[in-house]
């Protein structure tokens, strides 16, 4: 039998059709995102609004045999299908975290500026310093925390708290972690996985045993995206830390990037920008800079709009092999150690500055 995946899954019960709809359960959304593989068992859930639904055991009868006709009689899925009703949903409590005391957004206006990698580094230093710390990928198009952590095969492991499934975080570094990498197949076209991500993500916030936290910290993807709305209108962010590289092309996106989250609507205080590969460094020469990308762009930046400089990060072949390895470089006691670790230092210090000077941040109101 071919290997199963969950995408072939879900091609599969795109043939199922909910009677009188006219639409399949996939385009429906009532497939719910906890499909389990292993070997050719083959288990998930099928929602439906009311537990009184008419349709409950036909169209799990008709789910099974999709998956047997269109993909293999070997699957074996018979009374592995469980129906799940939306109302009966755990009310969202208002304040999903409680246990956590602030929570950051990292964020770029552009790719590939080193955000990821200041976000894992940022984690491990907040850690060194002696704080309890929650690390959330939230980079739908392209989770590389994993990787950056080493914990790219960990599986992931599910506890009851007070009647509820809660994943458990992977513990690497002092930092606890997860990724929407883990439950949404990046392989997948970005349209499908951008509708995933959302459900996801909020799994990913309300159904974790995420504990007490000094600081979360949520990677989250380049530019402003779905993913954005979403985390703005679930938790209440404490601040953004902004990266982005002296370059004036990144340094326009990262101008886009504060205004998203000082719009009047969202009201995300900005705690400051993180430039990054703010210089070159060869290694064997620790007292020379090359300034390949510009100089100092994003500190006149931050210095424009009033904002911190957080920190200068040189460019240095070990961070990004740091980053290859699973060993974020601020564990190192070297340059770009110490550079993570002020930077650590800087953001403890504008967070308690933030917490002093202004009320909490409120989450953004959905109108329904
Ligand atoms: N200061 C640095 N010195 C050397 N290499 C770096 C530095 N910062 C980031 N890199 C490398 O640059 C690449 C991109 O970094 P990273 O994945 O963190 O960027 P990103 O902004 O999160 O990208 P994306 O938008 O794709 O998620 C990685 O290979 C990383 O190791």
């Amino acid at each position: 039998m071919q290997t199963l995946y969950p995408n072939l899954i879900l091609d599969a019960l795109k043939n199922v059709r909910y009677p009188g709809s006219g639409k399949n359960i996939v385009e429906l959304e009532m497939v719910e995102d906890d499909i389990r593989i292993d070997g050719n068992q083959v288990s998930f859930s099928i929602i439906f609004d009311k537990s009184t639904d008419p349709f409950i055991k036909s169209l799990i009868k008709a789910s099974e045999t999709a998956l047997t006709t269109y993909i293999s009689p070997e699957i074996d899925v018979k009374g592995r299908i469980t129906a799940k009703f939306r109302h009966e949903a755990p009310v969202k409590a208002d304040n999903p975290l409680p246990g956590v005391k602030n929570i950051i957004g990292v964020s770029s206006g552009k790719g590939g500026v080193g955000k990821s990698t200041v976000a894992s580094n940022l984690a491990v230093a907040l850690a060194r310093l002696g704080y309890k710390v929650g690390l959330l990928d939230a980079d739908i198009f392209g989770p590389s925390i994993p990787k950056m952590f080493g914990v790219e095969d960990e599986p992931i492991y599910m506890e009851n708290v007070n009647g509820q499934d809660c994943i458990i975080p992977v513990e690497r570094h002092g930092v606890k972690l997860l990724s929407i990498g883990f439950l949404v197949d990046r392989n997948s076209p970005v349209l499908w996985r951008g509708a995933m991500a959302s459900r996801a993500l909020n799994q990913l916030i309300t159904q974790v045993s995420w504990g007490e936290l000094d600081y979360f910290l949520i990677d989250m993807p380049p530019g402003t995206s779905d993913i954005h709305l979403t985390l703005v209108q679930t938790l209440a962010i404490t601040g953004a830390v902004i990266v982005s590289t002296p370059q004036q092309v990144a340094l326009a996106d990262a101008r886009k990037g504060i205004s998203m989250f000082t719009d009047p609507k969202v009201n995300v205080p900005v705690l400051g920008i993180v430039e990054n590969m703010a210089w070159f460094t060869p290694a064997p020469h620790p007292d020379e800079r090359y300034y390949i990308f510009g100089r100092d762009g994003a500190k006149e930046l931050a210095n424009e709009l009033g904002i911190n400089l957080l920190a200068q990060i040189p460019m240095v072949g070990s961070i990004c092999t740091g980053g290859d390895q699973g060993e974020p470089i601020a564990l190192a006691d070297s340059i770009t150690g110490e550079a993570f670790m002020r930077l650590a230092d800087s953001v403890v210090d504008a967070v308690d500055a933030r917490n002093t000077s202004m009320p909490p941040t409120q989450k953004v109101e959905t109108h329904k």
